[in-house]
């Protein structure tokens, strides 16, 4: 390696030669034939040229990677120079981004940090009273667990966790978190001397933080959303864990499941069919509107709605899908696949499937589950349905099959694609076969704050997965 004058590093690699950069830049590069390769930590494949390509620009603004000559792509030369300059330089044709980035479209983070930063919605969290008591008890309950511990805090928000994690006798907690929210959560650590002086409070993406490996033995987060895995920060949580617990460490929650159950709901099918009822119209101040009422109903009908459900609606006992946070896998969320099977035990119309989330906090002295299953006390982030235009109608010992499909998109949630199926009993008939296709970012929250019998929580402001975002 080269010290050249000014900011300017130079690394020299050839072909097939690895090079690792720590620094900042938790990556590896090597130049094969096929072009440039750079694999992050965990040796996930984050970037691959084209042979073709001649320069590239990492991180910041901070590396500036341009093969050696324009004849040969056999040496390739690696400089650090300050973004103005890297942003000047006409080589410059990619910008390599962290694993957040690289998973999120631009507009939605911008809008996700912008939510996060203010101080309502963060509220609004604080006095979810059923969440946010589990935590406390569940940290504070397992303090065995954290005595002397250096914990992380994925996430941090307001740093409300890292706070109880304090209580619970941690020596260090690194509360991380990327929206400016992190101001606030200084702000309150610093008002509690007592437990703040064993808080860092870092303003990053856990996907861009340099700790080092094994850096904590314990992470605490709350990266639930709707169906547990909306925002998709699950995945932030079990990055956190491959970078930075230490082997045995503990995860406060430790493991998620996503249930599902057939439901049945006239009045809220009736209520979805008349949503669209607006475009039957022939003259709208002399305009025939009804050319739009399909697209309409398709728009209606794709938005998955949210509120707390009367657990008389549900049809059939719910399937469960087991998410262990300490071996999931963050690419297992990239697709998940829940077969649905059904036994019904009287006839009716299904009118889609209802599905909550519950998880469990395992610590060494309590288990303890936080649950937002119908009929036990609301939470913000209620129930989830996914309601279909055509019901399926049922007869009674009817084996309802079919499959609920969550594949995750670049905002930061989920396509939903359900397909239930009931055989028929008639010779030649063709078994009913219903399907819908819904968009977890398109919430239809049809109720906006909890019973306030069940929770005093009603603070008025909308869930973190709000349409807004
Ligand atoms: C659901 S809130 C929980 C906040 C706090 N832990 C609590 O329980 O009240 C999630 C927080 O994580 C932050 N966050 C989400 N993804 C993150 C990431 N990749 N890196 C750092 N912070 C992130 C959000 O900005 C938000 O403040």
């Amino acid at each position: 390696m080269m010290k050249l004058p000014g900011d300017f590093v130079l690394h020299k690699l050839t072909k097939g030669q690895h090079l690792s950069l720590g620094d900042g830049l938790p990556v590896d590069l090597s130049l094969q034939d096929e072009g440039l390769t750079i694999f992050d930590q965990q040796k996930d494949l984050i970037y691959q040229s084209s042979p073709s390509d001649r320069a590239w620009r990492a991180g910041n603004g901070m590396i500036f990677i341009s093969l050696d000559s324009e004849e040969s792509a056999d040496t390739l030369v690696l400089r650090s120079m300050d973004t103005e300059a890297a942003a000047a330089s006409e080589n410059v044709l990619i910008h390599l981004q962290g694993k957040f980035d690289q998973r999120t479209e631009e507009g939605s983070s911008s809008l996700y940090w912008h939510y996060y930063s203010q101080i309502p919605h963060q509220q609004n969290m604080l006095q979810d009273m059923i969440r946010t008591g589990t935590y406390y008890a569940s940290i504070l309950g397992n303090a065995v667990d954290f005595q002397d511990k250096v914990v992380m805090d994925v996430g941090a928000g307001s740093g409300i966790l890292s706070l109880f994690a304090a209580q619970a006798g941690a020596k260090k907690v690194y509360a991380v978190e990327a929206s400016n929210m992190a101001a606030s959560a200084n702000v309150l650590k610093d008002a509690n001397p007592a437990l703040g002086a064993r808080i860092e409070v870092i303003q990053s993406k856990v996907e861009d933080l340099d700790l080092g490996a094994n850096s904590v033995d314990v992470l605490i987060s709350e990266p639930m959303g709707t169906l547990l895995v909306n925002e998709r920060m699950l995945e932030t949580y079990l990055h956190a864990r491959d970078r930075f617990l230490k082997p045995g460490g503990r995860m406060f929650p430790q493991t998620g499941r996503i249930h599902v159950a057939a439901f049945t709901d006239d009045v809220l099918h009736t209520e979805m069919m008349n949503k669209a009822t607006f475009w039957l119209q022939t003259s709208f101040f002399g305009v025939d509107l009804t050319s739009l009422y399909e697209p309409a109903m398709d728009g209606y009908f794709s938005q998955v709605v949210v509120d707390a459900i009367d657990p008389r609606c549900l049809a059939s006992p719910p399937i469960t899908h087991n998410v262990d946070f300490g071996t999931a896998l963050e690419s297992d969320l990239h697709d998940i696949v829940i077969p649905l099977h059904f036994a019904m035990g009287v006839p009716g119309n299904i009118h889609g499937v209802a599905c909550w989330f519950d998880v469990l906090f395992d610590g060494s002295s309590s288990q303890r589950w936080l649950s937002t299953a119908p009929g036990v006390p609301t939470t913000h982030w209620f129930q989830l349905r996914c309601v279909l235009r055509q019901p399926l109608t049922v007869y009674p010992g009817a084996d309802v099959h079919g499959e609920l499909r969550l594949i995750a998109h670049k905002r930061q949630s989920y396509d939903i694609h359900l397909r239930l199926s009931v055989p028929s009993l008639a010779a030649g008939v063709p078994d009913h076969v219903v399907t819908g296709k819904f968009d977890l970012k398109e919430p239809y929250y049809r109720q906006l704050t909890q019973p306030y019998w069940q929770s005093q929580a009603a603070g008025g402001t909308l869930p973190p997965d709000s349409p807004a975002l």
